[in-house]
């Protein structure tokens, strides 16, 4: 098992009286992998699990070499979650003060925040905005906002939960070209969007709470592609 990757034996979630994901076992080590399958498949449930939001009820895991159930707060240090809605990452009042929210962990003098900051602001598309008050930004605004707020930690994983799902095509182009960009991440993506799938260097299908396919997104996407034709 190697402790880069993200590495499930037999695992199982319950919620309430449901298995919502059954005996997944995998080994990912992959750069950028896909998380694709129906509604209701699993998907979410399988990110905020490899994110460290949700318990296993079975099995054995190991992300990025932690197991969430011992360390979680290290796990968190380490990865950056992105969800569909901005509005759930969008603590504080202007740009400039939630991109800093996200580095006070890290204890920082107040001149290498306000680099650490600026620079990411810049990389965002997010440097004339800074004053501005977060709420009042349009959606692919807050998308781009909650991205730089995930990235300006240097994660060394990111989880994006359908990140494009309500962005017209745009901004769900430069929300893709930011997660694919290599800046040493490692990418989980789970989405909808066949074509950002194909983008990446592996891919995972689930159906039925249960991991069905894994391997070259090409092939795993028309397996997928069979399954909705039927
Ligand atoms: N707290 C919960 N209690 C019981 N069942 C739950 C709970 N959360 C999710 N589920 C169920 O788990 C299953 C998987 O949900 P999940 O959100 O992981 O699917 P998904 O593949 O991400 O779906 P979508 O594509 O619609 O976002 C669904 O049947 C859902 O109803």
């Amino acid at each position: 098992m190697s402790i880069s990757g993200i590495h499930l034996k037999g695992v199982g979630v319950r919620l309430g009286d449901t298995d919502v994901l059954q005996d997944v076992s995998l080994d990912l080590d992959a750069r950028t992998v896909a998380v694709i399958g129906e509604n209701g498949s699993g998907k979410s449930t399988f990110a905020r699990l490899i994110g460290g939001l949700l318990p296993r009820t079975s099995g054995e895991m190991g992300i990025l070499g932690i197991d969430p159930a011992r360390r979680a707060a290290e796990l968190r240090r380490r990865i950056a979650i992105v969800f569909s809605n901005p509005d759930a990452q969008i603590i504080m009042p202007t740009v400039a003060e939630d991109v800093a929210f996200s580095l006070r962990a890290d204890r920082l003098r107040p001149a290498e925040l306000e680099e650490r900051v600026s620079a990411a602001m810049e990389r965002f598309g997010l440097t004339e905005l800074a004053e501005r008050p977060s709420h009042d930004l349009s959606g692919g605004q807050k998308q781009m906002l909650a991205l730089c707020g995930a990235f300006v930690r240097n994660p060394e994983l990111v989880i994006a939960d359908e990140p494009t799902a309500y962005l017209d095509a745009r901004n769900a182009r430069r929300v893709a070209d930011h997660l694919f960009e290599d800046t040493g991440h490692r990418l989980v993506l789970v989405t909808h969007d066949l074509a950002l799938a194909a983008r990446c260097d592996q891919a995972v299908l689930f159906a039925g709470g249960r991991l069905v396919a894994l391997g070259e997104p090409d092939e795993i996407i028309a397996r997928y592609e069979a399954v909705l034709a039927c």
